[in-house]
């Protein structure tokens, strides 16, 4: 029996959950306002829709901010987003309206983990330049050689016994990325930490153990620089990590470097990596996130190096994880505007 249209609390969703969406739509309470076209919500047309909505479902591309929120007024309680990044999101402004955050983490972070190693892989294994080799037909025509198309080994071998990773961002997906490189005989393990992050020394021995590692160390940045053998960047957006990887850390990298990002786009610097990578300074770049994007296409310089292989940000995409990520959204919404304890909130007083 349809409410009364006073009593309905609204919901306007940025991004189609798929199959997690009748838990919204096929409730008699609610009124749910979709964006249905394939690209980006467009600004105006939330603008105009989340007035007096109770909760909002967002991504990383929609920015939720003081101009949001106040155009949805005071009815608004949640803001569900489909990522487990929240640079999107103005904590402060949220904090004032004490609006509730879901997010996603934990459930992608293997997925991730999974394609962070996949671009270390392809990038010092020049699958960008391999792959583009064979369908320009020119494998029939190709003299094999020793020496064509090598890369720097990610496993250590009996031959090269040592293999420092990096991370700058230290965090689950990180871990899970460690974890995967212990297969791969990795021996070193640094990383920098979050600034004013209290030292965790007992944590590292459980991990170093755990990996069964030489070291596992709390560097600075220029060392962080100058000792990985592959650096993953796996830190939050923001005023703080922007252009953290920048050209002087770059030109401090080893040559047979590779740096893998798939924390956000906005901590390396486009311009310096490109220029790092046509001049040698660094191997290779495995890019699943771009400073640019999602204005990245052929004619963008890092696109065009043949030593990057970039994808467009699908870190967590694979069937599995998407689901749960979906089904964790629409629960988070719903929770929030029904006045209940959200599944996954975002505890997020002590990140203003
Ligand atoms: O970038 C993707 C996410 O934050 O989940």
């Amino acid at each position: 029996m349809a409410m009364n249209a006073a009593r309905l609390r609204k919901i306007v969703v940025c991004k189609d959950l798929g199959s997690a969406m009748p838990l919204l739509t096929e409730r008699d309470d609610l009124e749910v306002i979709r964006w249905t076209e394939d690209r980006p919500c467009d600004r105006a047309w939330l603008l105009e829709n989340v007035v007096g909505a109770s909760g909002i479902v967002v991504c990383f591309q929609d920015q939720v901010d003081r101009e949001l929120v106040n155009a949805a007024g005071p009815s608004l309680r949640v803001v569900s987003t489909i990522s487990v990044g929240y640079d999107h999101i103005d904590l402060k402004v949220m904090a004032e309206h004490k609006i509730q955050i879901g997010y996603t983490p934990d459930i992608l972070t293997d997925a991730v983990a999974d394609s962070a190693v996949m671009l270390a892989l392809m990038a010092s294994r020049r699958t960008g330049e391999t792959t583009s080799f064979v369908k320009n037909n020119q494998w029939p025509v190709f003299n094999w050689m020793p020496f064509a198309f090598c890369g720097p080994q990610l496993s250590t071998t009996p031959f090269s016994p040592t293999r420092t990773v990096g991370f700058l961002g230290f965090g689950r997906i990180a871990h899970a990325v460690l974890a995967r490189l212990a297969a791969f005989g990795i021996t070193h393990c640094i990383y920098t930490p979050r600034p004013g992050a209290a030292p965790q020394p007992a944590r590292d021995a459980q991990l170093q153990a755990r990996h069964r590692l030489a070291a596992l160390t709390p560097v600075d940045l220029p060392t962080l620089a100058r000792a990985s053998d592959v650096l993953f960047v796996l830190a939050p957006g923001g005023a703080r990590t922007r252009h953290l990887v920048d050209a002087p850390f770059l030109r401090q990298m080893k040559a047979t470097s590779v740096l893998v990002n798939n924390g956000r786009g906005s901590v390396v610097d486009s311009a310096a990596l490109a220029r790092a990578l046509a001049e040698g300074w660094i191997w290779g770049a495995g890019l699943d996130v771009v400073d640019e994007e999602p204005e990245v296409t052929a004619a963008h310089p890092l696109v065009g190096e043949p030593r990057c292989v970039v994808i467009p940000h699908i870190g967590s995409a694979t069937l599995e994880t998407r689901a749960e990520m979906a089904g964790l959204t629409a629960q988070n919404v719903l929770a929030g505007v029904l006045g209940e304890p959200v599944p996954v909130a975002l505890e997020y007083s002590a990140l203003i």
